[in-house]
């Protein structure tokens, strides 16, 4: 199919609808439905044994559902006609010939799929490889395989990415340029989806976020709404030598006050600028003024509790 053809609804999306996998003891996704957009990255998240890698290998036709269906642009990955130009993978850190050279290993598969040979070369500019493309699988770092993962994922030029963990093992700075890598393949318009039990990296990285334990939902949304429907626990933290005067006059707002030491008041209710005009108002002095907001890991931790046991 040319992208010509694709319907324009249903381009770049995924879609995952009663999607469910039993082993012989272990339910492993259990009636799970979801859908990921275009155009933004999002992090599919759960503690382990959640079930993230079993529904990612159900999406790409490498575990068979014992129920439900998933779909890419509408279509289910078998049925892809040209499954390289539409979806790139990578589910584990790249396994290459150890006595191959990067720009080889990629060579190999554009053989293999019909791909020009040059898209080998622009692969591996792509993901920074370049100046390794001579140099054998078997010396590479464990940074340079998830990245040469990536280049032969997007050798074909995929609308749709999708990748299981690609932060394990990464140092620092790999984990910066894996984060702007794919952002930037989704203000591109691609679709990324990216597992991930590191939930601090998918606040800084993700637009959406799915969350499954025990392999099903918990909540999908965006970033900010999922962090944002735990707003009644962020709070703003004030400092003032005047808390008896500001608490009354934030009090007749109907804001919720705490203290947790001398001089501090912890508020809830009333967002920062409204504190700052009643400070102002009433003439009292301000120290602090800092916004508490919930951090994914402690949403994540109170949405999966008692779910995420090791299974
Ligand atoms: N081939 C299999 N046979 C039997 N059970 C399996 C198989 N593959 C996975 N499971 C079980 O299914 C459950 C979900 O596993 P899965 O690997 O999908 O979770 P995950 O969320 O990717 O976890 P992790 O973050 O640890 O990789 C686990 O209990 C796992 O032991």
């Amino acid at each position: 199919m040319t992208d010509g053809q694709r319907s324009p609804t249903s381009d770049g999306q995924i879609v995952v609808s009663g999607l469910t996998k039993q082993y012989k003891n272990v339910r492993a996704v259990n009636n799970l439905s979801f859908t990921v957009a275009p155009g933004r990255v999002t992090g599919f998240l759960g503690p382990n044994g959640a079930g993230k890698t079993t529904t990612l290998r159900m999406l790409l036709n490498l575990v068979t559902p014992t129920a439900g269906t998933a779909t890419i642009s509408g279509q289910r990955y078998a049925d892809l006609s040209t499954p390289l130009r539409q979806v790139g993978a990578v589910l584990e850190a790249s396994s290459a010939h150890k006595g191959r050279t990067g720009i080889n290993h990629l060579r190999v598969i554009c053989a293999a799929a019909g791909l020009p040979k040059q898209r080998a070369d622009e692969a591996l500019a792509l993901v920074g490889l370049t100046p390794a493309a001579k140099r054998k699988f078997k010396g590479y770092s464990l940074g340079m395989k998830q990245r040469l993962g990536i280049a032969a994922a997007m050798l074909g030029d995929p609308r749709v990415l999708i990748l299981d963990e690609p932060a394990n093992g990464l140092d620092p700075e790999g984990i910066r340029w894996m984060r702007g890598f794919l952002k930037n393949l989704a203000h591109e318009g691609r679709t990324v989806l990216v597992s991930s039990h590191l939930l601090s990296e998918m606040q800084l990285l993700a637009d959406d976020v799915v969350i499954i334990a025990a392999g099903q939902l918990v909540r999908q949304g965006p970033v900010d709404q999922v962090l944002g429907s735990m707003a009644q626990s962020a709070r703003v933290r004030v400092r003032t030598p005047q808390a008896e005067v500001l608490a009354a006059a934030l009090k007749a707002q109907s804001a919720t006050i705490e203290t947790d030491e001398q001089g501090v008041l912890l508020v809830a209710g009333v967002d920062a600028p409204t504190i700052g005009r009643s400070a102002l108002a009433a003439g009292v002095e301000l120290h602090e003024l800092t916004t508490e907001r919930p951090d994914l890991e402690r949403v994540f931790l109170e949405l999966t509790a008692g779910k995420a046991g090791i299974r």
